[in-house]
């Protein structure tokens, strides 16, 4: 009409008094359009494989099996997500099945109802009519079902109402809370690490995970390969959900990628040929059962380095067999050497550097000797900005800041 039209008998509808609609997925939006289709007097008939068929008499809807919902239908809906079950839950052979002329509405995910199988229908007039507010590819590049006369669509637009977005907005805001203050998160798709990250008794462990990955990756000169990742102790059973990533963040951390984070890191780790695998042993390293140990290592290499939480302090216990009977914190700014064993010009000569940069040596922890070499962990006040003078004296050194 807005065009100076007056188009009549172009318009022809159909009362929905009296149709069978078929809702397929009854969770809260499929029971939801049952309702309030039943107001328009139809039928309401669905499927769904975990609400049971009394829940849904209570809401008006009669369930079947699909096999005698297909025939039986006017109109099908899905509600469901899109899972390897529900993909093409509508295709040509469940199309045949249905009455001749059924309509059909997604506004679910695109996907649900097989594209091509829909385009075919609707021009053999199996399918009378379809609305599609879900497309497989968002916005679709092609445009045949979008053209077809018996399609109307929209642009993803079901929660586009000023209150659903209000009400998304303060959901949103109520995770985060519910995250800073260590509930845990429902919802999360792929972010199973931060639901744990930020209770307080799981961020140590997260930093010393980090930690142990900065030290592997900086020890064994590289960040890719096999690691393998192994908690022990009960305390620390479900951990590997969250202590994978961080060590795989670790591993990354100062590489070629930015911004990684406790979601993205195992991804972009397996992005830079970084396998990182998770196991888990009950028996508890502590004779009170009560702490953990987190080992990380390279396979097919001899870098391993074994750590622990002592009260909350991320310590190091162990590297490639070296221990420390007095473990070493992996906090702030970290000196980490190699050196002959009982060589006393080494320690003099770091101190006397530190004295001439002015920077303080905060703690000092040395491994037992391996093949006559020991490990040293000096936990500094500042980096230094040039290791050169120490490198002639030591068989490796490199430096963290943690
Ligand atoms: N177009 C849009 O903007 C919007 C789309 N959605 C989508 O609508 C769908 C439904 O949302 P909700 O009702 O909130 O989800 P829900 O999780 O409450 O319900 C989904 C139901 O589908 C059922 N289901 C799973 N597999 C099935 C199968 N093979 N056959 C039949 N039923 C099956 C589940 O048992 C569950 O009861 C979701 O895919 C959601 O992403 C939701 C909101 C807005
Ligand atoms: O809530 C849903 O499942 C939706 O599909 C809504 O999509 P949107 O969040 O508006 O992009």
């Amino acid at each position: 009409m807005k065009e100076g039209k007056w188009d009549r008998k172009k318009y022809m509808g159909m009362e929905l008094n009296g149709k069978t609609l078929g809702v397929l997925g009854l969770g809260r939006i499929g029971r939801e359009v049952a309702t309030r289709m039943q107001a328009f007097g139809m039928k309401t008939i669905g499927y769904d494989p975990i609400i049971t068929p009394e829940t849904s008499a209570a809401f008006g809807v009669e369930q079947l099996p699909l096999e005698e919902i297909w025939p039986r239908c006017d109109f099908i809906t899905v509600h469901t997500p899109l899972l390897a079950s529900t993909m093409g839950l509508l295709n040509d052979s469940t199309f045949a099945k249905c009455r001749r002329g059924v309509q059909v509405v997604n506004c679910a995910r695109g996907g649900i109802v097989d594209e091509g199988a829909l385009l075919r229908a609707l021009r053999s007039g199996q399918c009378g009519g379809a609305a599609l507010d879900v497309f497989t590819q968002e916005p679709p590049k092609d445009r045949d079902l979008v053209n077809h006369p018996n399609v109307i669509c929209c642009p993803h637009l079901g929660a586009s109402t000023q209150e659903a977005q209000s009400r998304c907005g303060k959901e949103i805001a109520m995770q985060i809370v519910d995250m800073a203050t260590g509930k845990g998160l429902a919802g999360t798709v792929n972010g199973q690490a931060l639901s744990k990250a930020f209770a307080p008794q799981t961020k140590p462990w997260i930093a010393l995970a980090r930690a142990l990955g900065s030290v592997l990756r900086t020890a064994g000169k590289q960040a890719q390969g096999s690691v393998q990742v192994c908690t022990q102790g009960t305390p620390l059973r479900e951990a590997g959900s969250y202590l994978t990533p961080a060590v795989a963040a670790g591993m990354l951390a100062g590489g070629a990628q930015k911004d990684v984070t406790l979601v993205n890191a195992l991804l972009l780790a397996q992005e830079a040929g970084l396998k990182v695998t998770t196991t888990h042993g009950d028996v508890a390293p502590e004779p009170d059962g009560s702490a953990g140990l987190l080992q990380v290592s390279l396979q097919g290499s001899p870098h391993r380095v074994v750590g622990t939480v002592q009260g909350s302090t991320p310590v190091l216990r162990e590297i490639n067999g070296a221990t420390f009977k007095q473990p070493a914190p992996l906090t702030g700014p970290v000196l980490i050497y190699r050196a002959k064993a009982c060589d006393p010009s080494t320690l003099p000569a770091l101190t006397g550097l530190l004295g001439k940069v002015g920077v303080q040596l905060q703690s000092y922890h040395s491994s037992s000797t391996v093949g006559g070499e020991q490990w040293s962990v000096v936990g500094l006040s500042a980096p230094l900005s040039d290791l050169s003078e120490l490198k002639p004296r030591v068989a490796e050194v490199f430096q963290l800041h943690l």
